[in-house]
């Protein structure tokens, strides 16, 4: 039998104050797809990313991963969210790299306790997630100092070093300079095979790596098109 996919919304619905927040969105995303969730601010980019995880709860439709209901997922280590911000809270500075460090963290299962030859593994994974985006010297750095386009590749390297199958980015471009985003273009070219969704208001850089876009508006798909030029399959 096939795998199921990643991500299938069927009439998905999200109200919030009562207020359709999204309304009969119909959404399969197949393993190895980029797709690019477009649309104007308050569109509901992030409540369906957000909503394909489980994070918003639906009020009508149903939504899975692979093939299960969100609250009866359990293989979240397949996959890596990269949300919109750095959560900053708390004043305890911590270092660029145990921010990425602590992507490692859903590795671990309650039942297979951390064991010595993880550790190595561990330090691999994120010393090549940093690598990946470019922060290698800046490891042990406060994040909190980094500017926005670094602390967004901070997230995508806390993500990478899980080593998941699936990356889900809330508008990974949303104020970050040319340089941030050529960086962020390389890191997801290295993600090939990957199943990626993300959210974004402009493409820019990242536009021939993605295979498909859809396109929001006022909580609804408007618009589907497999991107010209991408190189699918
Ligand atoms: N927790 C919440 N409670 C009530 N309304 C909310 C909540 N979160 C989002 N909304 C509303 O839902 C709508 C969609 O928001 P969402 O953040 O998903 O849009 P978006 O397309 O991601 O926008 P942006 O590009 O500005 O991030 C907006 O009108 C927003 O005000």
């Amino acid at each position: 039998m096939k795998d199921a996919p990643p991500f299938a919304m069927t009439s998905g619905l999200v109200r919030r104050d009562g207020r359709d927040i999204l309304t009969g969105v119909d959404l399969r995303v197949e393993a190895g797809e980029v797709l690019a969730v477009l649309g104007p601010n308050g569109a509901g980019k992030s409540t369906l990313v957000k909503a394909l995880l489980g994070l918003v709860p639906l009020a009508g439709g149903r939504t899975e991963i692979y093939g299960a209901p969100p609250a009866r997922f359990r293989g979240w280590r397949r996959i890596g969210y990269v949300p919109q911000r750095l959560p900053m809270g708390g004043g305890v500075p911590v270092t660029v790299r145990e921010v990425v460090a602590s992507g490692r963290v859903a590795r671990t299962s309650r039942w297979r306790p951390a064991v010595l030859g993880d550790r190595a593994a561990d330090r691999a994974a994120v010393d090549r997630a940093l690598a990946t985006v470019g922060l290698t010297d800046r490891a042990r750095d406060s994040a909190h100092l980094l500017s926005g386009g670094q602390q967004q590749r901070v997230l995508i390297a806390r993500a990478l070093a899980g080593e998941p199958d699936v990356f889900v980015m809330d508008e990974p471009t949303a104020g970050v300079d040319a340089r941030n985003q050529a960086a962020l273009a390389t890191a997801l070219r290295g993600l090939a095979g990957k199943t990626v969704v993300l959210v974004a208001h402009e493409l820019g850089p990242l536009e021939p790596l993605i295979t498909r876009t859809i396109e929001l508006e006022r909580g609804r798909v408007v618009d589907g098109t497999a991107a010209r030029g991408a190189v699918t399959g």
